[in-house]
């Protein structure tokens, strides 16, 4: 499959006219995808911002011409609706055809638990997910009202007026290895982030192809996408710093306990090691380090990198890619 080079454009750590404009100079430099996360707390404190993503991805997609631009991710079980979220996806397809994608996932505690109260187990928010992209799917594909009863959707008789030609292509993010089977399983392809190579190429690429396999599904034609942060400075420390922002998600009790304060968060994102930011992100000076990078990925079968963008001078990490894509574009 051919590699595609996305852009994060990161509406926590960006002012949404900001993100914008990134997204404009991304796509002049030739990005295939832009990506925005889906949030309502930030992952950081200071100077963090934390913009609605579907209001913000309709402005993205009038203000360019044809690159493809999806969340990464939304979150479909408690703050919103799976019925509303399906609406909103289908709507902006519709409206732009071919460039509109939803990727979907279990949610975190910074998002859900601020506006509602709410923050169920693991293993509940997953089959939560489940139902909900039962339930989007429902919605696109019936020609007629759907009437359902789950164990946490309901629909009666709800009908979809607003329909694209052809159905919304859906990542379904899995971290761990039950969420990368379940993505094989329910999504059209795999949205993951924040895993080292040699766990991409032994666990998670090879349970989602086992999901999709026993759903039916071949594989071969499913993409692995991956959100991975970068951060690009001729003064390689700098570098590193510049991913600082996005330490918090090196934590792995931020997904399991209920922490949804982003001060708690950057305090502890604050105590992460340079080192552990160095092994798991990519910090480089110059294109030819931003290459090596990327291939340690490839080589793990990622082949769609959602890659944000962490760098001291943003607009020095686009351009830097004028370099990049086509070194590694097969
Ligand atoms: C926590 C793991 O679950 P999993 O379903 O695999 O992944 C969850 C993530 O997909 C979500 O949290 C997702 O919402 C995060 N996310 C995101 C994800 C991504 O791939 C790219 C970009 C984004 C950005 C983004 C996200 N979320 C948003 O709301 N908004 C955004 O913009 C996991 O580790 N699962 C394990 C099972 C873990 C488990 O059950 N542990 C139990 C104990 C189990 C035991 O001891 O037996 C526990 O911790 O209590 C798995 O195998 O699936
Ligand atoms: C382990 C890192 C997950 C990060 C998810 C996220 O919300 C970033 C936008």
């Amino acid at each position: 499959m051919k590699t595609q080079i996305g852009y994060f454009a990161s509406l926590e750590q960006y002012r949404p006219m900001d993100a914008l404009e990134q997204t404009i100079r991304a796509e002049k430099v030739g990005f295939d995808s832009v990506w925005a996360d889906d949030h309502f707390h930030p992952w950081y404190h200071d100077n963090a911002q934390s913009a609605q993503a579907w209001a913000w991805m309709g402005a993205a997609l009038q203000a360019t011409k044809k690159v493809f631009i999806s969340t990464c991710i939304t979150c479909p079980i408690i703050r919103y609706n799976p019925a509303i979220v399906a609406q909103t996806f289908a709507t902006l397809r519709q409206m732009y055809p071919g460039r509109v994608g939803v990727a979907v996932g279990a949610g975190e505690a910074m998002n859900e638990v601020p506006v509602t109260g709410e923050w169920p187990s693991v293993p509940v928010r997953q089959d939560m997910t489940v139902e909900a992209v039962k339930v989007m799917r429902m919605l696109w594909e019936s020609d007629k009202p759907v009437t359902f009863k789950g164990d946490y959707f309901t629909l009666d008789k709800a009908f979809m007026y607003t329909k694209p030609d052809d159905e919304v292509p859906l990542y379904f993010s899995g971290m761990g290895p039950k969420g990368a089977k379940l993505a094989g399983m329910y999504g059209d392809h795999l949205m993951t982030v924040a895993a080292a190579p040699s766990t991409l190429k032994n666990v998670t690429i090879p349970k989602f192809e086992e999901g999709a396999r026993e759903a039916g599904k071949d594989p071969s034609k499913m993409e692995h996408a991956m959100l991975i942060w970068y951060s690009v400075d001729p003064d390689y420390n700098k570098a590193v710093e510049g991913n600082r922002f996005w330490a918090g998600c090196l934590v792995p009790s931020m997904f399991k306990y209920k922490v949804y304060d982003p001060k708690e968060v950057q305090l502890h994102a604050n105590l992460v090691h340079c080192d552990t930011i160095k092994e798991n992100y990519m910090c480089a000076t110059d294109a030819e380090e931003m290459i090596k990078e990327i291939e340690r990925f490839k080589e793990a079968g990622i082949n769609h990198f959602c890659l944000g963008n962490s760098s001291p001078d943003v607009n020095f990490g686009i351009d830097i890619f004028k370099e990049v894509i086509p070194a590694v574009r097969d």
